[in-house]
């Protein structure tokens, strides 16, 4: 074959919200290391998970963003049918997780939360800033969804508990946990030279200081959500992960969170709808390639 037939075809604004998507999955996965969550080195807390599921997980997970994306161009504007379409497609993708996991929860609450923010992108793709981006996803997010099952999942049960804010409130608020949080100490990480590993890492921890994660709180409780908010505290406190005395305090995190079993699943999605949100704000993504 001749060499200029390898040239990539160009992708559909669809097809690249799925991939910067379930790149943001991979480089959440991939980041180490991460206090008590699956990373390169292991399996943190879980006996359920590992890297290469995580893997798989995200990739089998691009069929049902695209579809997203494509359902918010051909309806073109924030209402019910939109809610809904994105509700059944996303079902569909857990289910889709879930064969390809043997069952394991790998990637609920992502689904959920880039699920929304592909939707908010591709309706307006011209507008992708951090806040229109989650501001949008938001004015879905609280939308009912007529069809959406109400299961007794373990957020409703911490929820009824202890009366905790969860993925879906995350989502209703404009996710603040990522544009107050995670987003400016991933820039100023980034400013401060730290690397783009450590700068990911800070901005997980910036997640955790202040989130109620509803997977810690239902395998924790208030010892488990504590021990993981005052500990990412210290971490940054103590000059982040680039610094000696912020890796010392890292290690012990993930020590304690281990020996709680607490793994902080929520605040690891988030970090992976910061990574989506920063490569659309900064038009990395989206620009390129399609426009
Ligand atoms: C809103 C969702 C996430 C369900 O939330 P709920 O708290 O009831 O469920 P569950 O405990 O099983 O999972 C919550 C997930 O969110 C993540 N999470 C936990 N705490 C938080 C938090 N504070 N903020 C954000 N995410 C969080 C966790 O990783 C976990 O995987 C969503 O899955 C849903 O609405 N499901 C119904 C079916 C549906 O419509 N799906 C498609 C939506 S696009
Ligand atoms: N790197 C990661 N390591 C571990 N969990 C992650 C990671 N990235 C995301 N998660 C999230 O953490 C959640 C898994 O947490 P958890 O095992 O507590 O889920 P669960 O199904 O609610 O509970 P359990 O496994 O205790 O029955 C997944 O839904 C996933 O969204």
């Amino acid at each position: 074959m001749h060499a200029l037939n390898l040239q990539p075809k160009s992708l559909s604004l669809a097809e690249r919200l799925a991939d910067l998507a379930v790149d943001a999955l991979i480089d959440e996965a991939d980041l180490s290391p991460k206090p008590a969550l699956v990373d390169r080195r292991g399996n943190g807390a879980h006996t359920d998970l590992h890297l290469g599921l995580m893997h798989a997980s995200a990739l089998s997970l691009w069929p049902a963003f695209k579809e997203m994306a494509e359902a918010a161009i051909e309806l073109g504007e924030i209402g019910l049918p939109l809610r809904e379409a994105v509700g059944r497609i996303g079902r569909e993708g857990e289910q889709v997780m879930l064969d390809t996991t043997g069952g394991v929860n790998t990637h609920r609450g992502a689904i959920w939360a880039l699920g929304l923010l592909i939707t908010a992108a591709a309706l307006e793709p011209q507008s992708c800033s951090a806040n229109s981006v989650a501001l949008r996803a938001a004015r879905l997010a609280l939308l009912d969804d007529r069809f959406a099952p109400r299961p007794l999942s373990h957020g409703a049960q911490v929820a009824q508990r202890y009366g905790a804010r969860g993925a879906r409130e995350e989502a209703q608020l404009g996710f603040p946990a990522v544009t107050q949080r995670a987003l400016p100490q991933l820039l100023r990480s980034r400013a401060a030279g730290h690397g783009e590993q450590n700068a990911r890492l800070d901005a997980l921890l910036a997640i955790m200081t202040d989130l109620a994660d509803t997977c810690v709180l239902y395998r924790a409780g208030e010892e488990g959500l504590n021990t993981m908010q005052l500990g990412a505290r210290a971490v940054l406190d103590a000059g982040g992960s680039a610094s000696l005395g912020g890796r010392r305090r890292l290690h012990e995190l993930d020590q304690q969170l281990i020996a709680l079993n607490a793994s902080p699943g929520g605040a690891a999605d988030l970090l992976a709808a910061c990574l989506f949100i920063d490569r659309i704000a900064s038009g990395d993504g989206l620009i390129q390639g399609v426009f």
